[in-house]
C-alpha cells in the first residue's frame, strides 16, 4: 500500500515523502502550487500544521501566519512586503485572513503567497476549506 502511494506520488512528480510530510494519522495533504517558471499550477504536498504550532512562530525572526487555512512562513518576506513589516507582524503567529482580504491584495500578491506556503491547517481547524481542500466560498485562492 505504501509503495503504491509512493508510485502514485512519483507519477505526479511529487517525489518521495519524508516523515515531515505526514500528519499524525499518516495522511499527506496535496494542494495546487503555482510553478512560476512554467506559469502553471502543479501539485505539491504540504504537512498539516495546527494553530497551536503556528502560535509558536510569532516573532520578527520567525514569523508564520495563516491565510485561508494555509500556513505561510513570511519571516524573509515581511522585510520586503510592499505594505510594510508592521502590518504582518500585527498577525504574527495567528490568522491574518481578514486583514489580508480586507487590504484587497492583487492577483500578483495572491500568486506570490505560494512561495511562502509551508502547510495547511488540519481539517477540524479549517474555516474556508473542507477537509478535502475544497473551497467553501468564492474568492478563495485555489
Ligand atoms: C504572504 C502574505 C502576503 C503577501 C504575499 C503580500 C503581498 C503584497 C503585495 C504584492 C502588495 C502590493 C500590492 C498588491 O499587489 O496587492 C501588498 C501590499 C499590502 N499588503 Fe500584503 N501581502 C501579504 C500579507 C499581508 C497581510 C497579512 C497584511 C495585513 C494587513 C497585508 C497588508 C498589506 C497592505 C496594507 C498593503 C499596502 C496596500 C497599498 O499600499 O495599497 N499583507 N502585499
Amino acid at each position: 500500500m505504501a509503495s503504491a502511494l509512493t508510485n502514485l506520488l512519483q507519477s505526479l512528480r511529487i517525489g518521495p515523502l519524508s516523515s515531515s510530510n505526514k500528519t499524525s494519522s499518516g495522511d499527506v495533504l496535496i494542494i495546487p502550487k503555482l510553478d512560476k517558471a512554467k506559469s502553471k499550477t502543479e501539485l505539491v504536498s504540504v504537512p498539516e500544521i495546527t494553530l497551536e504550532e503556528v502560535s509558536q512562530h510569532d516573532s520578527f525572526d520567525d514569523c508564520w501566519i495563516v491565510i485561508y487555512d494555509r500556513v505561510y512562513d513570511v519571516t524573509q518576506f515581511l522585510r520586503e512586503h510592499p505594505g510594510g513589516d508592521d502590518v504582518i507582524m500585527d498577525h504574527a503567529g495567528r490568522d491574518a485572513t481578514i486583514a489580508f482580504h480586507g487590504t484587497g491584495h492583487s492577483r500578483h500578491a495572491v500568486d506570490q503567497m505560494r512561495h511562502y506556503l509551508i502547510g495547511q491547517l488540519p481539517a477540524k481547524q479549517c474555516i474556508f476549506r473542507s477537509g478535502q481542500n475544497k473551497v467553501l466560498s468564492s474568492g478563495i485562492p485555489e
